[in-house]
């Protein structure tokens, strides 16, 4: 018998997630930030960073590590370049803060920079980038995490699961979006698996010997991650610490220090972005030209583009509302109380 679940219409459960928020200390308006992204993960079908953060992110609030109600401060740096300092508040709302700022020197410019820095990133990175692409424009973003994937060829952990996405536009599509970790498996996964008694795939993580482990418990025990790919996920993940903090101003993954409170889980890093107008080198032809990449991968045999099964669920869920299912409901409705 398949669990119980709850179908929600979408602009419902972002109420719920805001209402949480506030109730735990945030702001108006980072609530609404939060729980915009958030919702927005559980609609796609993005589970690791939908709903199962919320109980997450209300004990970090609650511990007093990350601000809730922060007021990101934008400078403005150069003709290309936007610096934000999120005081140790959300990335997301310090993104918000810069955007336009950032959209208007990159159509002048043709290329801009974005970076945060003192922020706390919790999230699934395709929406920081999926809109530049709806507007148009091609973006890229990495933030770090936190210490709990070993470099390849090291003995102990060090980088974080460090993400990368990437967005373009589309001719007469959906934009053309990737988000992926560059550990084997995003630690978000890594506890969804715990949680259900699964085990992983061979070649996820290592247990706290350092020796190869399937057992999620294990990792998450005192364990730690791969890289994705051996040495070329590690080059991209030691490359995202370097964009994503040593750029911005933020802490590496291993440069925060949580454990004076206790249910702190967000990590305190930062975040770059770049966002770029193809319109100055190629006119109105990148979208097109996109298309036609799309088209010649599935004239040889490609099914499944990245992003193309989030847009289905986003599909989905606008016919027949966000899934939650019964647990993740009762848990919702107890946070907010
Ligand atoms: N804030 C943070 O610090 C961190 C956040 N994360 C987040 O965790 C999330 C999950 O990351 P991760 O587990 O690496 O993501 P996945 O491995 O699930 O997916 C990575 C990308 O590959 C695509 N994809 C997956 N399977 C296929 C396939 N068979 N064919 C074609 N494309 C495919 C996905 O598209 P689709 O989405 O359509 O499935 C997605 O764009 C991301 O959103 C990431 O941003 C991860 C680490 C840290
Ligand atoms: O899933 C992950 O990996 C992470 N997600 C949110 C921030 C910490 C790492």
């Amino acid at each position: 018998m398949s669990a119980p679940v709850h179908h929600l219409p979408f602009a419902d459960l972002e109420v719920l997630l805001q209402q949480i928020f506030e109730r735990h200390g945030t702001s108006a308006e980072v609530a609404r930030s939060l729980a915009y992204n958030c919702a927005s993960a559980q609609r796609d079908g993005a589970h690791s960073h939908g709903v199962f953060r919320m109980p997450a992110y209300v004990s970090t609030l609650n511990s007093g590590w990350v601000d809730g109600k922060a007021q990101p401060q934008v400078e403005d740096v150069a003709s290309g370049y936007v610096r934000v300092d999120a005081q140790g508040g959300f990335a997301q709302p310090a993104l918000a803060a810069a955007r336009e700022l950032l959209v208007s020197k990159a159509r002048s410019a043709g290329i801009a920079v974005l970076a945060i820095h003192n922020s706390h990133h919790f999230a699934a990175l395709w929406p920081d980038v999926e809109p530049f692409a709806e507007e148009g424009l091609v973006a890229l973003s990495v933030v770090n995490s936190m210490t709990c994937v070993v470099p390849h060829g090291a003995q102990q952990p060090l980088f974080g699961t460090n993400p990368i996405a990437f967005a373009a536009p589309c001719a007469g599509n959906d934009p053309i979006v990737f988000d992926m970790a560059t550990s084997a498996i995003a630690h978000g996964d890594v506890q969804i698996a715990a949680r259900k008694g699964e085990l992983l795939p061979e070649g996820m993580g290592v247990d706290s010997a350092g020796e190869p482990t399937c057992d999620p418990k294990a990792i998450l025990a005192g364990g730690a991650l791969l890289p994705f790919g051996g040495h070329k996920g590690s080059a991209l993940s030691m490359m995202v610490e370097l964009l994503a903090a040593a750029l911005t101003g933020g802490n590496f993954s291993f440069e925060f220090d949580w454990s004076q409170h206790p249910g702190a889980k967000t990590p305190w890093t930062g975040q770059l972005i770049i966002v770029i107008d193809p319109a100055k080198s190629v006119g109105n032809r990148f979208a097109e030209r996109s298309r036609e990449l799309v088209r010649q991968m599935q004239a040889v045999g490609l099914q499944r583009m990245p992003g193309e099964r989030r847009f289905r669920e986003r599909e989905l869920s606008a016919r027949e509302g966000v899934m939650v299912t019964a647990e993740e409901w009762a848990g919702l409705q107890a946070l907010a109380g």
